[in-house]
Formats: structure tokens, C-alpha cells, sequence
């Protein structure tokens, strides 16, 4: 079984993927694959800095993800050179990896913000959403990445809201509430889909 978890920036995707695993359920990470496909050497690593201008890498020639970060969520047409560059090359690497954790587990959970822009969720027998209101999903940016209240601000607003994520999920994770709460949430599920 495939499942999908998916949640706007900083609703607790993470948390919850970390939850998992302490349960022992294996997770992909899906900004762990893009950061894997931007290494030096990657063609989608070439393929951004040929389309992005040689100002996009540091000093040390790996990509400025802060900068790259800034241009995106300020540029929605930025944006979309940037998905069309990552995304197939995502795709590629996503479906390695499941195929082969899928080969040894009984449930593999996929862990992606974008998971419903892409549809991908169409691959996932199940998706959980982890759902957050958009004032806790900034305040949690700014504490956790840092940056101005604007800048968190378009990030939200770059992507789908959690209103419009809610029909395409099985289950609903409510995360505007402690840890504890998000915890509680997490057992109550498992015991229902995993047996
Ligand atoms: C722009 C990059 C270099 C910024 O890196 P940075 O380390 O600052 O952030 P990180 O990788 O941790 O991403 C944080 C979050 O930003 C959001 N986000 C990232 N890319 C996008 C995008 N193209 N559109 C909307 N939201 C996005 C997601 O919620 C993601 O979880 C990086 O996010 C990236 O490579 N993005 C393109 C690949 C992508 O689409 N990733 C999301 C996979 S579902
Ligand atoms: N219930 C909670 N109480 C307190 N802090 C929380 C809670 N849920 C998440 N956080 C914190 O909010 C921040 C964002 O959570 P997390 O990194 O899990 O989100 P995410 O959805 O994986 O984000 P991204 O899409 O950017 O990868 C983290 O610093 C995390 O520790």
C-alpha cells in the first residue's frame, strides 16, 4: 500500500512523516529528491543554472537555494520554468525509490507538499493531508526558516490551499494544535489503516 502524504509549507508534513517513522513505516521524502536531482552533475542541476543564469550557484558551485527559493515565490512564472525543469526529474527518482521500498514493505508512505499539483496522488491508494490554517502556516516559515512575513506569505500562496487539498484526501490530519494533539491524531489513523 502507497500512501501519500501531503500539506502546505510548514503545516507538519515532516512531523508527521517522523511520527511515522518512529512507528517504523518507511517515508520518502519528496524535497529530499529534489534536493538529490540539484547536486553538481545532475542534468536538472544544469538544466536550472543554464535557464536561471550562472548567479543562481555559490561560491562553491552548488545551487543558492535561498536565492532560487526568493526568485520562485516571488515570480509565478519562475515558478513554473522551475517545475518543469524538477518535476519529470522528480518523477523519475520517486518511482525508483517507492518501487523498491514497496518491494520489501507492506506500506510505504510518499511524502510530497506538491503531491496533488502534480497528480500525483493518483499513483497513492491512500492520501493523508495534514491540514493547517494559513496564519499558523507562516508563523511556523517565519520561526522556522526565518525571512520577512511577506516572503512566508507567498510561499503559502504559491501553492493550492488547504481547503482546496481537502477533497482529494481519505484522511485529515488537523494540525493547528500542539504536538501532542497532532500525535494523538497520528496513533488514532494508524490503528485504522495499518493492521
Ligand atoms: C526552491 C528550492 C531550491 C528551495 O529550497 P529550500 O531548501 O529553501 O526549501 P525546501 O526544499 O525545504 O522546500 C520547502 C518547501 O517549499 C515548498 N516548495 C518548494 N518548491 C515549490 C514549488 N515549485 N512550488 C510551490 N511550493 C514549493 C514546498 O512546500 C517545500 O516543502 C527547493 O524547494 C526546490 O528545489 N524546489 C523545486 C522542487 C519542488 O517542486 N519541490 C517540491 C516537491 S513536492
Ligand atoms: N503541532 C505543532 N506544534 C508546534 N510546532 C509544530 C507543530 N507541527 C509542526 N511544527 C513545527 O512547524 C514547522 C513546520 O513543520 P514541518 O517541517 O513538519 O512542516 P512541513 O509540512 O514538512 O514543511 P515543508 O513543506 O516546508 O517541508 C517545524 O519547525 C515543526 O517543528
Amino acid at each position: 500500500m502507497l500512501i501519500g502524504l501531503t500539506g502546505g509549507i510548514a503545516s507538519g508534513k515532516s512531523t508527521v512523516a517522523t511520527m511515522l517513522r518512529q512507528k517504523g513505516l518507511p517515508v520518502v521524502d519528496a524535497d529530499d529528491i529534489a534536493q538529490n536531482v540539484l547536486k553538481p552533475g545532475h542534468p536538472a542541476y544544469e538544466e536550472v543554472l543554464r535557464n536561471f543564469g550562472p548567479e543562481f550557484a555559490a561560491e562553491d558551485g552548488t545551487l543558492d537555494r535561498a536565492r532560487l527559493r526568493q526568485e520562485i515565490f516571488s515570480f509565478p512564472e519562475r515558478r513554473y520554468q522551475l517545475n518543469t525543469i524538477m518535476h519529470p526529474a522528480i518523477a523519475r527518482e520517486r518511482k525508483q525509490r517507492l518501487q523498491e521500498l514497496l518491494a520489501q514493505h507492506p506500506v510505504v508512505i510518499y511524502d510530497a507538499a506538491l503531491l496533488i499539483e502534480t497528480g500525483t496522488y493518483q499513483e497513492m491508494d491512500i492520501v493523508i493531508l495534514v491540514a493547517c490554517e494559513p496564519s499558523e502556516q507562516i508563523n511556523r516559515i517565519i520561526e522556522r526558516d526565518g525571512g520577512t512575513r511577506e516572503a512566508a506569505s507567498a510561499a503559502v500562496n504559491a501553492q493550492l490551499s488547504t481547503q482546496q487539498r481537502r477533497p482529494f484526501a481519505h484522511f485529515v490530519l488537523e494540525n493547528n494544535g500542539d504536538l501532542a494533539a497532532l500525535q494523538e491524531q497520528v496513533n488514532e489513523l494508524l490503528g485504522k489503516i495499518v493492521h
